[in-house]
């Protein structure tokens, strides 16, 4: 049997960091995704092969386990888990999780993905069991840049996951969505994956990638947004390294360090993003470009944002001064700290003009690419 599911990446136009404090954020999936292909052997193979198997096909790694050393290493508690109910992976099963991950001898320059094939076991072995199974994965979105690969990584696996065990698996043509129960329990379940690679997750990027389009999203509680206007950002890869569960922490330490200062910081946040989001939905007889004018202002006050929570970057600085010689505004999206840079692309700029600055970001070595945003979230194939 096989089962095929697909998750978007995604930018954060507004209230990244400060979302994890309890203020609003607003994100959008794009048109990248991560793939994840779920192949169980024959009933009479499965005798003959006990292994489960991880390909990460974009960088040429295969990691196996034989169930029978699965079984012997995890914790497996039938009372708290279900596969119906997601469950929090606890300290001592991702230390049994850990010493698996050991043994697969990850090349020391690839050891950031560590916590990914933690993440893997975790999910497999809680929704499927101790089953023999091959899964292949691959990506179109960057590792640790901003644009969501963490999230797309545990939504695509959950999704396949829990197709796998949908009874009707009628051969449908094309990507086809699931249905609203079984898209709040893999959200669920891909949330539980991101807290084993980020530390504490607000929820906001496995939400956007699992549901899709644009969304407004605070304490967990999402809004979905129909845009009213053309929103087209260029995407800069800093291409500096950097990981979401450090700069996450560090924002909390900043904060119990300071924190009337900071918690003035996230309301300002909150207030910028429910504004953006009105911006965005806006029905009113505004011009397109008055809307992008306050857009941009907007960008440009949470960038300030960001930078006085202490996860911006001189990466990310040289993007936003290279862009402003040709007057376009950036900000950085998702984690900072390197990664990605949004920059607002509005409807009068000239092809010209985005030539002249793409080319300038390109002779430092980014990379720099447009994607479509306000996509489908998961899907599945069969
Ligand atoms: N396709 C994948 N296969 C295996 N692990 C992955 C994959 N994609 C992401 N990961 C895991 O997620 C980690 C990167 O997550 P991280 O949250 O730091 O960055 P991001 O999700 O790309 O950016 P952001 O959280 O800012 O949007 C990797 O180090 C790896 O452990
Ligand atoms: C930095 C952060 O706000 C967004 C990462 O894309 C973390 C989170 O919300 O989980
Ligand atoms: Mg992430």
């Amino acid at each position: 049997m096989e089962v095929k599911a697909r998750a978007p990446g995604k930018i954060i136009l507004a209230g990244e960091h400060a979302v994890v404090h309890g203020s609003t954020a607003v994100a959008a999936a794009i048109d990248l995704y991560t793939y994840v292909t779920l192949r169980f052997p024959l009933q009479a193979a499965a005798e003959n092969n006990d292994r489960l198997t991880l390909q990460l096909k974009d960088l040429s790694l295969e990691f196996s386990w034989s169930v029978s050393r699965l079984k012997e290493v995890i914790p497996f508690d039938s009372n708290t888990s279900s596969p119906s109910t997601p469950a929090s992976c606890s300290g001592e099963t991702l230390k049994s999780i850990a010493v698996l991950v050991e043994e697969q001898n990850i090349p020391e320059e690839k050891i950031w993905l560590s916590s990914g094939i933690s993440t893997f076991l975790w999910l497999y072995t809680s929704i499927r069991g101790f089953n023999p199974a091959t899964v292949i994965i691959t990506t179109e979105l960057p590792y640790g840049s901003g644009l969501g690969s963490s999230a797309a990584f545990c939504v695509a696996l959950t999704s396949a996951l829990i197709a796998s065990s949908i009874s009707d698996k009628t051969h449908r043509e094309g990507w086809c969505s699931l249905d609203e129960t079984n898209l709040e329990l893999l959200n669920k379940w891909a949330f539980e994956g991101e807290k084993i690679i980020h530390g504490k997750p607000s929820g906001i990027d496995n939400t956007v990638s699992a549901y899709g389009n644009m969304i407004k999203f605070c304490s967990g509680e999402i809004t979905r947004l129909q845009s009213n206007m053309p929103l087209r950002m260029l995407i800069t890869n800093t291409k500096v390294g950097r990981n979401t569960k450090a700069l996450v922490s560090g924002v909390s330490e900043r904060t119990v360090r300071h924190p009337d200062a900071m918690k003035s910081v996230f309301n300002a946040v909150d207030s910028i993003s429910k504004e953006l989001a009105a911006i965005i939905q806006s029905k009113d007889q505004i011009s397109v470009t008055e809307k992008e004018e306050s857009i941009k202002e907007l960008m440009e006050i949470n960038q300030g944002l960001l930078q006085s929570m202490g996860v911006s970057h001189s990466s990310i600085d040289t993007v936003i001064r290279t862009t402003l010689k040709h007057k376009l505004t950036s900000k950085l999206t998702g984690a900072g700290g390197g990664g990605c840079v949004l920059t607002l692309l509005p409807t009068v700029v000239s092809g010209t003009v985005v030539d002249k600055a793409v080319e300038e970001l390109e002779s430092y070595g980014f990379q720099c690419f447009t994607a479509s945003i306000g996509g489908n979230g998961a899907e599945i194939c069969f």
